[in-house]
């Protein structure tokens, strides 16, 4: 493909980008996978730039964009070079007519940026949330040992963690395929370290997902005691068996849930857990690192609806915990609805509780938990609290 070439290929994804976005359809990575999958000319090479393109131009724009041509026009704005490609010739794009209209710029659309300033985020750790974000793995300590790691590697704060670059094909490397590391940021690794989880524990991961934290969990417990991961989704729990084979991870029970009835399901553990985690559901914007477009998607009665879901899910954590007990809440937020407000809105539901925030190796106190943010440390962005059944 000439340079033109791809960047129409890329307008034309931002157009099926901009599409799903607006009607809660396909992620970007997955319709850019489509779209080649369809146009088998296009070499490793091309597959490489256009993408870098989208994401490039998702990254400009703060507001859904009209169309991918004004969305890449808002690069090209910055970007002689690229401009210089719309020109008309054979599979490149139009010549950039006087007024055309450009996608606004910013970083997320002006209620979300606005939300995120009332939460105390600066500009510029805003604008850190569209970094490239590196590889991150965590060494699994129960495979540890049989292999070495792969070159390139730098230790991270987190206690099993190694950074990589973006572009490291980690899932061909042998340590890889023998489940002795796990691809996971070092942000989520460290809010598995808050949760302290022991060998011999009753522990129970409430919205496990595909098992990402629920893995560091029965590593830091070194496969002893219960775990139990939970989830409303069918199909992300059922990716947990296999990855939890890989990991040499025996311990774990997994328990669908049903929205609204997680208390009758849970029954057999009322009361009895040492902790519990709730990775709760929420807006995600501490990963646009990895998916840009995710704010475009989300809209305020979805953010409300988040915050609804999480402020239960924590009353329904409550009351699993023993006395004594401990209760872990993250998200991968830097929202204070999804953060700091829901630690002390669940301090005041719950006056036999108190809080007790972790001490890890980054972070910022925020409320009566900790933030990490990409800008400040070099993570995701999560929130975490740890409350105490007194
Ligand atoms: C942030 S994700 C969890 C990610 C996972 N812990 C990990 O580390 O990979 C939130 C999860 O909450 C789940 N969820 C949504 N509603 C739920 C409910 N009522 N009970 C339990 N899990 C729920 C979602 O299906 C989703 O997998």
């Amino acid at each position: 493909m000439t340079p033109a070439a791809r960047v129409q290929a890329a307008i034309e994804i931002l157009d099926l980008v901009i599409t799903a976005a607006r009607a809660n359809g396909a992620p970007a990575d997955r319709l850019i996978a489509d779209w080649f999958r369809s146009r088998r000319f296009a070499g490793s090479k091309d597959r490489r730039a256009v993408r870098e393109l989208a994401y490039r131009a998702i990254r400009a724009c703060g507001e859904v964009p009209e169309t991918g041509r004004t969305a890449m026009l808002r690069v090209a704005a910055e970007d002689p070079a690229l401009a210089s490609l719309f020109d008309g010739s054979r599979h490149a794009p139009a010549p950039v007519e006087a007024d055309e209209p450009r996608a606004e710029g910013g970083v997320a659309p002006v209620w979300l940026a606005d939300r995120l300033a009332a939460s105390g985020v600066s500009q510029a750790d805003a604008a850190s949330l569209l970094d490239r974000a590196p590889l991150d793995i965590r060494v699994n300590t129960l495979r540890a040992g049989r292999v070495t790691l792969p070159e390139g590697a730098e230790r991270t704060v987190a206690a099993n963690g190694w950074r990589y670059p973006p572009e490291t094909r980690i899932e061909q490397s042998d340590a890889y395929a023998m489940g002795a590391i796990e691809v996971q940021d070092t942000g989520s690794q460290l809010t598995c370290e808050a949760v302290a989880a022991k060998p011999g524990e009753t522990v129970i991961d409430l919205c496990a997902g595909a098992g990402g934290k629920t893995l560091a969990l029965a590593a830091a417990m070194e496969n002893r005691g219960n775990l139990i991961a939970c989830d409303a989704d069918r199909a992300r729990l059922s990716r947990l068996a296999p990855r939890a084979e890989r990991a040499g991870v025996t311990m774990v029970e997994t328990v669908l849930l049903d929205p609204g009835r997680e208390v009758e399901a849970l029954e057999p553990w009322r009361g009895k857990a040492d902790a519990v985690l709730v990775d709760a559901p929420c807006s995600g914007t501490g990963t646009w690192r990895r998916n840009p477009e995710a704010r475009w998607r989300l809209t305020p009665g979805q953010l409300d609806r988040y915050v609804a879901i999480q402020s239960r899910l924590l009353d329904v954590a409550a009351g699993l915990v023993r006395p004594g007990g401990r209760l872990v809440f993250v998200t991968c937020s830097l929202l204070d609805e999804e953060g700091a407000d829901q630690a002390s809105g669940f301090l005041a539901r719950h006056p036999g509780w108190r809080a007790d925030i972790p001490v890890l190796a980054a972070g910022s106190e925020r409320g009566f938990g900790l933030r990490l943010s990409p800008y400040h440390d070099g993570t995701d962005g999560f929130f975490v609290a740890r409350m105490t059944c007194v």
